[in-house]
């Protein structure tokens, strides 16, 4: 079960407007240390929850990942998620209605601004390693923009410091395929479900490249319909629509396009020069939707930093799945 802080006062969000109170739910594995040093927090990417240990359970790893018996992890869901966070389908605390699309649109910069609550909230002044992947990276790198004395080490996977013009379309195609679902403006539970599931496809080929398809999804010859990449496509979006909400996505799709840490700091480079944290950045040379030059960025301008780009068939997904890569990385770079 997550635990939950809630935060009963005005959270004032980046565009000006707020939350009259924000709830987040979390989650913490191992134990604190007497004198905060052993924090490993860990930013969750567009769908997933407050639990790392199940959609990166190969991290966790005594020998050569993150143990717990020596670290304090913690992993918080984010603002408008569907997993126990205030979301549009939260109820507003003044209407007792649920927000729905009267939901106020946030950024990545209020996420990291809500997590940074919460460290203060539990006492946490010093986080040891701030990892996280794709969007989660974009939650991480920011927080150590905004706090660069209190994140020591830091990981970045499969992200970029400003969502591109690739990254953008997109999602605003995914929120097309939403928007044509005409139950999405309502305020039922399962609205604009069909449409969610058409977004999660169209997302799921830019997860993934030609290469991942032809090694997984290929037919028998002679087939003229039903084929396998059909229903591959089917059977994930209606895997995700049962999880998680339509409102939910469209919301963070917005903050995850809001992302470009040089908004108002004289731009990605200078804001990127002022990250004090040992940073490792792990791009994957397949990943089409976070291009490797993107990381090559990261690394060129964040002061103490280095890169590792890993060689995998799996695309912007990788950063989930090549979890062995990924330790072998971090065993190389930190003393985990
Ligand atoms: C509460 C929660 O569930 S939260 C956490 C879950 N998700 C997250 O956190 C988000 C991050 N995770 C992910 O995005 C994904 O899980 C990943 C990237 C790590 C792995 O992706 P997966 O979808 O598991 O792997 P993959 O692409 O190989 O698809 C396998 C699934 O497709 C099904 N499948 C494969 N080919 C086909 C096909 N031709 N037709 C229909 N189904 C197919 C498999 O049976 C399997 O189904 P299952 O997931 O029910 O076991
Ligand atoms: N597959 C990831 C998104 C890719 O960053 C998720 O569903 O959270």
């Amino acid at each position: 079960m997550p635990k939950l802080f809630t935060y009963r006062q005005p959270f004032e969000l980046e565009n000006g407007q707020s939350l009259p109170e924000l709830a987040l739910a979390y989650n913490t594995l191992g134990q604190l240390n007497a004198d905060g040093s052993n924090v490993i927090w860990i930013c969750h990417a567009l769908t997933a929850n407050a639990h790392p240990e199940e959609w990166w359970p190969g991290i966790f790893d005594k020998k050569n990942g993150i143990d717990i018996d020596t670290y304090f992890v913690i992993c918080v869901n984010t603002i408008g998620s569907s997993y126990g966070s205030t979301s549009p389908q939260s109820l507003h605390p003044e209407t007792g209605e649920v927000y729905g699309l009267d939901f106020p649109k946030f950024s990545i910069r209020d996420i990291s601004k809500s997590l940074d609550l919460l460290s203060e909230h539990l006492g946490i002044h010093e986080i040891q390693y701030l990892l996280g992947g794709s969007m989660g990276g974009m939650q991480a790198m920011e927080w150590a923009i905004q706090k660069p004395e209190k994140i020591k080490n830091l990981v970045l996977l499969a992200t970029s410091a400003r969502h591109s013009s690739w990254g953008i379309a997109l999602n605003e195609t995914q929120r097309m395929a939403i928007e044509a679902d005409a139950t999405f403006f309502g305020n039922k539970k399962e609205a604009g479900k069909k449409g969610l599931e058409a977004a999660r496809a169209v997302a799921l080929v830019s997860y993934r490249n030609y290469r991942t398809y032809q090694m997984s999804q290929i037919d028998q010859d002679n087939t003229t319909d039903h084929f396998r990449a059909s229903s591959y496509q089917k059977y994930q979006g209606e895997k995700l629509s049962g999880r998680f909400d339509a409102k939910a996505y469209w919301y963070l799709s917005k903050a995850m396009d809001s992302h470009d840490v040089g908004r108002k700091r004289g731009g990605c480079e200078k804001a990127l020069s002022g990250i004090q944290a040992k940073t490792l950045v792990i791009g994957i040379q397949s990943d089409f939707l976070f291009p490797v030059e993107e990381q090559e960025f990261l690394a060129r301008h964040i002061p103490d930093s280095a890169l590792e780009i890993i060689d995998s068939t799996y695309g912007h997904d990788g950063f989930l799945i090549e979890v062995d890569r990924i330790k072998s990385v971090l065993q190389k770079h930190f003393k985990l």
